[in-house]
């Protein structure tokens, strides 16, 4: 099991201060989910994590290694990756694509054993892409390639597990399937997030950033109140926890949401 600390954390791009002095932590077998709108710093803080952007100040830890010092390849036996960037041109089967997920754990030249194999299958099935083994790649659809995507970053086996919006294109059983898989994996898991009602579901913790900056941090029930979210992404939310203080959230308008006669359409119950 492994840990991540992130310690004061800022990245620059150009010169300029993305995010500032991110504290952060995620514990050992631990789901935390880092929200906030768009251009909040989401995905640069996770690049800084997974070595794509050099912070501009702090550290980063994976337990006592500070991730920015050790190989590539140590890198990728202990933390598996799910950006939002997509493949390039070369197109590979499913299986080819998820036994890239292997390489960390092998030489240059080792072929894919027994063990790789039943690895490289297992990932398919769990997120119910075995059926499409030997389908290109490039043919599936969005949601079929992200389903693909996670597969990959399962197969590396690591311990950590760090994700950028992991339910793009995904329809609401597949994000719920895979948000449900995440939770029972129990990896050192740290997922951006957009779907408040999702996280609020399956996160341990949230972690809200904005304008670069960490603005609420706690369980989602501490973390999601209409206060804030209503002044951190500027709709009118109406905020009901269910017996377990797990929030559900209606969205409307702010504006709209300003008085009783114009919150948001009531919940039909059927009864
Ligand atoms: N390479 C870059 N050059 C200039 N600005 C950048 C670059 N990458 C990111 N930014 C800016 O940094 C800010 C944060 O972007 P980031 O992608 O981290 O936000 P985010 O919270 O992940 O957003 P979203 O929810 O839209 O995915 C944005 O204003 C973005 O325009």
């Amino acid at each position: 099991m492994s840990r991540i600390l992130l310690e004061d954390l800022s990245v620059a791009i150009d010169g300029q201060q993305i995010v500032e002095q991110i504290a952060l932590s995620v514990q050992p077998g631990e789901f935390v989910g880092l929200v906030g709108p768009n251009g909040s710093g989401k995905s640069t803080l996770l690049k800084a994590l997974y070595r794509v952007l050099r912070p501009s100040g702090g550290r980063a830890w994976l337990d006592s290694d500070d991730i920015w010092t050790i190989t590539a390849k140590q890198s990728a036996q202990r933390l598996a990756v799910v950006g939002q960037e997509r493949m390039g041109e070369f197109d590979f089967t499913v299986t080819e694509l998820v036994a890239m997920g292997r390489t960390p754990h092998k030489g240059m030249f080792d072929a894919n054993g027994a063990r790789d194999r039943g690895i490289i299958e297992d990932c398919l099935h769990q997120v119910g892409m075995a059926s499409k083994a030997q389908r290109q790649f490039m043919s599936l659809s969005g949601g079929e390639k992200q389903r693909v995507l996670v597969a990959r970053a399962l197969a590396q086996s690591t311990p950590v597990l760090v994700l950028d919006e992991p339910t793009n294109h995904l329809d609401i059983r597949h994000q719920i399937d895979l948000l449900e898989l995440i939770r029972h994996l129990r990896k050192t898991t740290l997922a951006a997030l957009h779907d408040l009602n999702l996280a609020a579901r399956y996160c341990d913790r949230i972690v809200m950033l904005h304008h670069g900056r960490v603005v609420a941090e706690g369980r989602p029930h501490e973390v999601l109140t209409q206060q804030r979210i209503e002044a951190v992404y500027e709709v009118g939310a109406l905020v009901q926890l269910d017996a377990d203080k797990v929030p559900s959230i209606l969205f409307a308008p702010l504006q709209r949401a300003a008085t009783p006669a114009d919150r948001p359409v009531q919940m039909e119950t059927g009864a």
